[in-house]
């Protein structure tokens, strides 16, 4: 059964480019009547023209999506080449830039919260760090595979809040996958979750440019579920889970001299002062990073360049300029972003996926959390006492009412202790709680059992409207 569910996760998780004729119903899943069927959408078509190396910046309306295609020339979206004539579906809210090295003309159909052309781009800055990434990567191809010099560059992003480091991270990857390497994405970031649903932190090969619209493709997604939306909620577990995973990859890596060639591309949170500061470093040094790059911020670059260095002086750290682009997001647009993230995960970015609904007893199932909950302050400990809250304390959860629009991680251990350093095979999300006839409702990507009865509880949940 385990291998089934497993499978099935596998092509559920997965999200193809969307074929042609699916286009249309993704349009439909939004409310909006395909082209073919109105005669035409209600909003205006109009051609922008690129002059070589300029930029069109879109924020998608709120209500419907926007259609672009590609007329002449050639562009791209971050990193991944659009295709001729065809049109692209991007849903309300999405933010991005159609950038040309060449020229380009393009046409868009739908409404937008805002559009417009720039040629002041860090473009070129980005795409000399590809090359130098991509002669690092020669090298390491040509050495001896177990010999130093046989890894390719692993490299970390970072900056504050809304500085463009996922969108750094997939022009870098899609710019490598795009010459034919197949670098690993990591992604520390458990704001958003960029691979997978936020609160986990996640890693998987990128083997094609990454899709404008669907994003990573999760063919074989290694997920660590953190559980909460900030590391501070138990900076101990996450550290953890930045080695657990860490590890893993360093064991890949050993045994494939492509993947480690090709290197890797971390993506990190904006969380850069105190704290977060520190869980920069420990992310450095955990990856073995040898490229940093931080965006935007001298105060930022100037403190890595002496703390990392100090530590290693064969780290690269290197300063790059913020695009202007780059869309500042409101706390309540994150929050509703990831919400759309954990939809999107059961019903597909398109609603072309459909996840089934079903019944365990209680008994079937054990629940855990981990960490003993809010930490006590020193302050206010009797004098001489001690907190017993263990950061990394397993506790069982009694099923009760309190689970109900909790979204759980389904956990690959095979026993309790080894639920923290065992990565995950998927999720679900409690809809019901019976507690008269003890049984628990959830939506879960596939039917059948679930390929372990040890689910993860943290802070996350769901409403599902
Ligand atoms: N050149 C650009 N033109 C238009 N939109 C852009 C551009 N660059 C980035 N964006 C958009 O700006 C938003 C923020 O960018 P991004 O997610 O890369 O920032 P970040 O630093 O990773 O954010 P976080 O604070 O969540 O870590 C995203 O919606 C992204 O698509």
């Amino acid at each position: 059964m385990k291998s089934r569910f497993c499978s099935l996760i596998g092509v559920i998780l997965r999200r193809l480019p969307i074929p042609r004729a699916r286009i249309e119903s993704i349009l439909m899943a939004y409310g909006v009547p395909p082209a073919s069927a109105s005669g035409g959408s209600t909003s205006a078509i109009k051609q922008v023209k690129l002059d070589k190396e300029c930029e069109i910046r879109i924020e998608v309306g709120n209500e419907t999506p926007l259609r672009l295609r590609l007329l002449s020339g050639t562009a791209e979206i971050f990193g991944a080449e659009l295709p001729p004539e065809f049109w692209l579906t991007f849903p309300p809210r999405h933010k991005f830039a159609v950038f040309t090295w060449y020229g380009a003309t393009i046409e868009m159909d739908g409404e937008t919260e805002s559009d417009y052309t720039t040629n002041e781009t860090p473009m070129v800055s980005y795409v000399n760090v590809h090359a130098i990434l991509e002669g690092r990567r020669n090298r390491a191809r040509a050495s001896p595979p177990d010999s130093n010099s046989s890894q390719g560059p692993r490299v970390i992003v970072v900056g504050p809040k809304d500085s463009g480091k996922s969108t750094l991270s997939r022009m870098l990857l899609s710019w490598a996958a795009k010459q034919g390497w197949k670098p690993t994405f990591v992604d520390l970031d458990v704001g958003q979750g960029f691979i997978t649903i936020p609160g986990s932190i996640a890693a998987t090969p990128i083997e094609l440019p990454i899709d404008p619209v669907e994003g990573v493709p999760l063919e074989m997604p290694l997920v660590y579920f953190y559980g909460h939306v900030t590391p501070s909620n138990n900076v101990d577990l996450y550290k953890v889970l930045v080695k657990e995973l860490a590890d893993i990859l360093e064991r890949q890596f050993a045994g494939n001299a492509e993947s480690r060639a090709a290197g890797m591309v971390i993506n990190t949170m904006g969380w850069i002062e105190g704290v977060g500061y520190e869980l920069i470093q420990h992310a450095i040094t955990t990856f073995n990073a040898n490229v940093v790059l931080v965006l935007d911020q001298e105060k930022l670059f100037s403190m890595l360049k002496k703390d990392v260095l100090k530590n290693n002086p064969n780290v690269d750290v290197v300063k790059l300029q913020k695009s202007g682009g780059v869309v500042s997001r409101s706390n309540k647009f994150r929050q509703r972003t990831r919400s759309f993230r954990i939809r999107e995960y059961f019903y597909g970015p398109g609603n072309d996926l459909s996840p089934h609904a079903n019944i365990a007893n209680f008994s079937d199932l054990s629940i855990y959390r981990i960490g003993g909950g809010l930490q006590a302050p020193h302050s206010a400990l009797p004098i001489g006492a001690k907190s017993v809250a263990d950061p990394l304390r397993l506790a069982p959860v009694n099923i009760n009412r309190d689970l109900l629009h909790v979204v759980l991680a389904v956990s690959f251990a095979k026993e309790p202790e080894q639920i923290i350093s065992s990565n995950v095979a998927g999720f679900i999300y409690v809809t019901d709680v019976d507690i008269h006839r003890k049984k628990i409702t959830y939506l879960a990507p596939s039917t059948g059992d679930l390929p372990s009865k040890f689910l993860i509880m943290g802070t996350l949940t769901w409403l599902e409207t």
